[in-house]
């Protein structure tokens, strides 16, 4: 059933819509709304009586060589889902709303406040992207600010930025959402294929569609590997390898396959492992090129304590 959808566009108005609700649910998202997102937000509604979820393509977390200009955009199909589920309020704010001071993506240039979250931002996905974790924590403490959310809702298939953004609420002692109320729920997959869904896949060609089940099956075999006792190094010198083998195949059907790490990781420090503990828990994540996209994905092992 469709319902009134409130539609937010300055700080004033979320606060309006929030000053009459004791609890609410919130999910951040940059739009191009998949099913990732649709279970997100089916699960916030679940378990919260009022849902707001934003929509901002945020461009402090975009490094000036990536697709800020191009990240997909289906505002009106977005909306159409929100209605349906149903959400009740959308926060769509303009860049002059979340960046009073203005926001340039080359970080010597910036003006302003930014938060950066040390020790968890560049490793893993902050490697490749050395600038991208300071652009969301920085967007992420606006919108809780502003939104001032009983619980927030994030994916695994972004691990390292939940885990980020949890150490950020303790240093800072945020209450609105407390650590624990910042909830990680499971990464949606392609039902076939096991492809994590993301808003860039639309990006992938049909080749390169047919290649990418290939980084969750090298994490699964990888992460059997290490539960069953074979040495971090070599499980992981195996994942590579495989990687490479693939890499070959697809040349031969004009698709560039290139892996960017594969790597162990503790779940509460961030800080790469070379022995695993299932008493501890670990992330396993992956990354790698398809052509010009990016695709990451990650399996969480033993007791991790994050879901
Ligand atoms: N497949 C998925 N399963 C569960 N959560 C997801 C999935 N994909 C994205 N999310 C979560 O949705 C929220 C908003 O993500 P975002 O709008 O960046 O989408 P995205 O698909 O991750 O986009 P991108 O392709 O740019 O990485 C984040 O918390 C993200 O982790
Ligand atoms: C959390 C987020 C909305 C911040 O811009 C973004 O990084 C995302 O969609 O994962
Ligand atoms: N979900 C992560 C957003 C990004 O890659 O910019």
């Amino acid at each position: 059933m469709s319902r009134a959808l409130s539609v937010l566009r300055t700080v004033a108005e979320v606060r309006a819509w929030r000053s009459g609700r004791r609890t609410c649910g919130f999910v951040p998202t940059m739009g191009a709304l998949h099913a990732g997102h649709i279970d997100l937000v089916r699960r916030a509604t679940a378990e919260n009586e009022n849902v707001i979820v934003s929509i901002f393509v945020n461009p402090a977390q975009f490094a000036p060589s990536e697709d800020l200009s191009t990240y997909p955009s289906t505002l009106t199909d977005d909306m159409d889902h929100l209605r349906k589920l149903p959400v009740d309020a959308l926060f769509l704010p303009d860049v002059d709303v979340l960046y009073p001071s203005g926001i340039v993506q080359d970080v010597e240039r910036q003006v302003g406040t930014f938060v950066d979250v040390q020790g968890y931002s560049n490793q893993m996905e902050g490697r490749s992207r050395p600038t991208f974790f300071r652009g969301v924590a920085t967007v992420v403490l606006k919108l809780f600010n502003i939104v001032q959310p009983t619980r927030a809702y994030f994916g695994q298939k972004d691990i390292q930025q939940a885990i980020l953004l949890r150490q950020m609420l303790r240093d800072l002692h945020l209450a609105w959402p407390t650590p624990a109320n910042l909830i990680i729920s499971p990464t949606t997959r392609h039902e076939s294929t096991g492809l994590a869904l993301s808003s860039r896949n639309a990006y992938l060609s049909a080749n390169e569609l047919e290649v990418s089940p290939i980084l969750n099956e090298v994490l699964r075999l990888t992460a059997h590997a290490i539960e069953t006792g074979q040495s971090v190094e070599e499980a992981l010198a195996e994942g590579l390898s495989v990687f490479a083998r693939t890499s070959e195949a697809a040349r031969a059907r004009h698709v560039t396959l290139r892996p960017d790490y594969l790597i162990l990781n503790d779940p509460q420090t961030l800080q790469p492992l070379s022995r695993y503990d299932p008493a501890r828990g670990a992330v396993l994540s992956g990354a790698c090129w398809l052509g010009k996209t990016r695709l990451i994905d990650n399996i969480l092992l033993g007791q991790h304590g994050l879901l």
